[in-house]
């Protein structure tokens, strides 16, 4: 049990109990309520953290649709902190995906009617004079670590949601205090609605500015940003400031952690994989370049042979040569087919190269969905490819459950089992054809992001370099299931999420301390304790009233 905090509190009466970072409602003790002014405002028995979530789940039980439920555990947030992180906590596998993926993208598109209380910080284009009077106010007196920021315009695949873009920047921040231990009152979601094309350039550098020059040790935390803007903010800052964009570099590396899982059962190596990649958008682009990366730097491919296993497909078919200028999208480059090529391939009905004619003739052992386009992967584009290969590996990863590519249970039917799989969204298991249950492993960037960040932000990291993310990659892919029972799911569940990101945090900081990227002067070997001892844990502190104390 780690040792209960002491605090010094500033606040009382109603100003505590209304304040969901230091409310404890019937928790606060007989000696509190008497120091805070507490007494006749609560009801006289003193509940226990355990009573109270037990009390709190069984509320949540009688709530009976994912998005109801995600709308009660959202007020509990608004009431209690502790309460809420130590709730979900208990029921971690239960309950994520009701608060994140995929129940989250329902609150998003219904967030002005679901619309209670406000969070965090809206920056939004009719008040972009004010921005920075905005933004200090909200960091006023506060320390804060992470900042989490959507301009909302590519929100999972659902598309631009405006302001209920800052329903992704919160779902976020609360996966990182429950899964990494940052403590959500030093967490900051943000979203950006600030005009369009130029304006919206200027805007961006300056929301950036305001981060970079008042927050010089936070890390900033960039989420569904539309493909041209993730990848523009992401080479402009990366070295000059702790930045990561979890669709371009969070799933790039949990996509990675996936196939070197997966290449483990086939016991074959990452540089050995022909690899084709359907929807060449953010999370296309991130994951292919991360596998890329890991070819050349792991397995010793030169950077022309490594771009040469992969496929891209977008709106206009196979990403080849002879694609108009206006096609191929920037940083596509190095993975243009030549036309040569395919000279005598089968065009479809609109002279592309479609999906099931590349799978024909590439034969390849991996697929990969992240078009948002429901259903692409279909019976003959499944059947063909595991006409090709042994074990297809399988990963539809568009979000929410609703946007598959197809669904583990089909692509499990047309392969007779052999398919290695593993989706975006959480799914049940699939019966095998021998009667055997097979665990789908989410493939979600969730399941790496929250220690990619921690271990940067513990380290005082200046920059979370690609160094530092392939080290946290290579512990997360040491740890799945399937390297110890290939018939295992490819990836951790989302129940050992915490144990798992913790080791991720503590590779991450590890290497920023061996590159020289750490702001902390810590030996390798204590960085394990040093980084346990910077989580945040969801219980209560012991308070004192102090009228200097924080508030
Ligand atoms: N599992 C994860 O961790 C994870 C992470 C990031 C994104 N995603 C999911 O991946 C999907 C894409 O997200 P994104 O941020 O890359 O969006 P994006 O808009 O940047 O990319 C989508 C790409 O798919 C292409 N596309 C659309 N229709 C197509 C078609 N008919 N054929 C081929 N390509 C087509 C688009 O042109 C675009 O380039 C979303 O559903 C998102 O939820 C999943
Ligand atoms: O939000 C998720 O579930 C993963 C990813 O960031 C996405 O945009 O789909
Ligand atoms: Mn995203």
């Amino acid at each position: 049990m780690p040792a209960q905090p002491t605090f010094r509190v500033a606040l009382y009466g109603d100003a505590i109990l209304t304040n969901p970072k230091w409310n404890k409602g019937s928790a606060f003790t007989t000696a509190e309520r008497k120091a805070f002014d507490l007494t006749g405002r609560l009801p006289y028995r003193v509940n226990t953290l355990d009573e109270q979530c037990d009390r709190a789940y069984d509320q949540l039980q009688s709530r009976e649709s994912p998005l109801r439920k995600n709308s009660f555990l959202q007020s509990l947030k608004d009431q209690n902190y502790v309460l809420y992180y130590a709730l979900i906590s208990r029921h971690l596998e239960e309950l994520i995906p009701i608060i994140y993926t995929p129940t989250e993208a329902e609150a998003i598109s219904n967030y002005s009617h679901l619309f209670r209380r406000s969070e965090g910080l809206y920056l939004t284009f009719p008040h972009q004079d004010s921005m920075e009077e905005d933004f200090l106010e909200q960091i006023k007196g506060r320390d804060i670590d992470l900042v989490v920021c959507s301009d909302a315009e590519q929100i999972l695949g659902i598309g631009d949601q405006g302001v209920g873009g800052i329903g992704i920047a919160s779902a976020k921040a609360v996966i990182y205090a429950l899964i990494a231990g940052v403590n959500p009152s030093r967490t900051l979601s943000i979203t950006l609605d600030v005009g369009t094309d130029n304006e919206e350039l200027l805007n961006d550098r300056l929301f950036v500015q305001l981060v970079r020059q008042y927050l010089p040790h936070s890390l900033l935390h960039f989420e569904d940003f539309g493909v041209n803007n993730a990848k523009r903010l992401l080479d402009l800052y990366q070295d000059k400031h702790a930045v990561f964009n979890d669709d371009v570099q969070g799933t790039g590396a949990v996509t990675l952690a996936t196939l070197m899982s997966a290449v483990g059962v086939t016991k074959s190596k990452l540089s050995d994989q022909r690899i084709v990649v359907f929807g060449a958008g953010t999370a296309g682009l991130g994951i292919t370049r991360q596998v890329r990366d890991a070819m050349v730097t792991l397995d010793g491919l030169s950077p022309s042979e490594a771009n040469k296993r992969f496929y891209l497909l977008d709106r206009c078919g196979l990403v080849k040569a002879s694609l108009g200028r206006d096609q191929i999208r920037a940083g596509l480059e190095d993975f243009v087919r030549p036309d040569a090529e395919w000279a005598d391939a089968q065009a479809n009905a609109r002279g592309e190269v479609g999906l099931l004619e590349v799978v024909r003739r590439v034969r390849p052992t991996v697929l990969v969905g992240c078009s948002t386009v429901a259903g692409a992967f279909g019976e003959d584009v499944v059947r063909e490819m595991a006409r090709g290969t042994a074990r297809p590996i399988i990963l539809p990863l568009s979000n929410p459950s609703r946007l598959h590519e197809c669904t583990p249970q089909d692509a499990n039917d047309w392969t007779d089992g052999r398919a290695l799989l593993a989706t975006g969204s959480p799914f049940p298991p699939c019966k095998m054809p021998n009667g055997k249950d097979y665990i789908i492993a989410e493939c979600n960037n969730a399941l790496i992001y929250p220690g990619l960040g921690f271990g940067a932000i513990v380290s005082s990291s200046r920059a979370l370099t690609d160094t530092m993310i392939i080290a946290g990659t290579q512990r997360l892919a040491s740890l799945a299931p399937a390297l110890k029972d290939p018939d295992d799911a490819l990836l951790p569940d989302f129940g050992s999420a915490p144990a798992v990101n913790f080791e991720v945090a503590v590779a991450v900081a590890e290497q920023a301390i061996k590159e020289g990227t750490a702001g902390v002067d810590w030996k390798v070997e204590e960085v394990r304790e040093k980084v346990r001892d910077r989580q945040w844990r969801p219980i209560y502190g012991e308070y004192v009233y102090d009228p200097q104390g924080e508030r």
